[in-house]
């Protein structure tokens, strides 16, 4: 098993709220880069990296909230630097459903929302991304463009996403569907520690997301799994299970599948005999127009 990440330095400007702090340590990029996330011991070694006083100010800038939608089990993110005036925001996987919800604790905490964000196209809920939009005026959406849905803003891997003087890196995590991202906050002393990786669907804490309709591969997604630190928090997009979050270091030791070698992890993968979610039909064509129908011709 070899660690594998590409090269994260570049910077999409339209997305650059701030002039490039840091960028990833460069030992930590394997020469035969690929797409991907591998949680391997390997990483054990850049620990140290992220601990001590390393990302004290990153910490203390970034506000963070988990947010929780009940009927598709989804967790929201919500990410600030709150050590900027603007107090610039991000939200992560939002839902329909709880939009108002999410405006609101937005308003009482006094954030700007700037990126309502995507880390794929969901098949079990409709993306509160449009309707924040409408609500919201300036906030830009953002999905991966090999997603192939409608948005502000399309990110590849490599990206960078700045909020104030924090942001996300982009990780491709193909494999439950074709566009799936892993969005992962900064390296570097003025990034928040120990780091946190928003992972979607491609890892749900002890297992990661079936592979079985939206273009998902059991094959891409064994091969998208990158490194990263062991105390990495690891944030997923669902839980069924009750649990919130998990680090690098529990997922090497305790995940029921990705932990096992590529055969075994396929056939897993192959008998899971989930049914499909309950909305995928609404669900996929809404969110491949950022959760808003196009307006119905009107009547002549
Ligand atoms: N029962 C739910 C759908 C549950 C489901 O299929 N979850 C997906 C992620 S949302 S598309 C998944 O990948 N699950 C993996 C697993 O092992 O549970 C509904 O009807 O909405």
């Amino acid at each position: 098993m070899v660690a594998l990440l590409r090269s994260c330095r570049r910077l999409i400007p339209h997305l650059s709220a701030a002039a490039a702090a840091s960028s990833p340590s460069s030992s930590w990029c394997a020469p035969r880069a690929r797409r991907g996330l591998r949680l391997l011991p390997v990483v054990l070694a850049m620990a140290a990296y992220s601990s001590g006083g390393a990302g004290a100010e990153g910490t203390r800038r970034l506000l963070f909230r988990q947010l929780f939608e009940k009927e598709s089990s989804t967790y929201t993110y919500l990410l600030a630097d709150v050590g900027d005036p603007e107090k610039p925001a991000v939200l992560i996987d939002p839902v329909d459903r709880t939009v108002d919800r999410d405006i609101n604790l937005i308003k009482e905490l006094g954030l700007k929302l700037v990126y309502a964000m995507n880390t794929h196209v969901h098949a079990d809920h409709v993306t509160g991304t449009g309707l924040i939009k409408t609500k919201v005026p300036g906030v830009k959406s953002v999905i991966s463009k090999a997603s192939k849905a409608k948005a502000d803003h399309f990110i590849e891997h490599g990206d960078k996403i700045y909020f104030g003087n924090l942001f996300l890196e982009v990780r491709a995590t193909p494999g439950h569907t074709a566009g799936c991202m892993t969005y992962v906050t900064g390296d570097g002393h003025d990034q928040p520690s120990p780091r946190m990786a928003f992972t979607g669907d491609a890892l749900i804490i002890r297992a990661c997301g079936r592979t079985d309709f939206q273009g998902g591969s059991s094959d891409e997604l064994y091969e998208s799994i990158f490194t990263l630190p062991n105390d990495t928090l690891l944030y997923p997009a669902h839980d069924y299970k009750g649990f919130t979050v998990s680090t690098v270091e529990e997922e090497v030791a305790y995940n029921a599948r990705l932990t096992k070698d590529k055969e075994t992890f396929k056939t897993i993968m192959e008998n899971l005999n989930l049914a499909y979610p309950k909305m995928i039909d609404v669900a996929v064509p809404a969110n491949l127009v950022c959760g808003i129908q196009d307006p119905p011709p009107s009547k002549v």
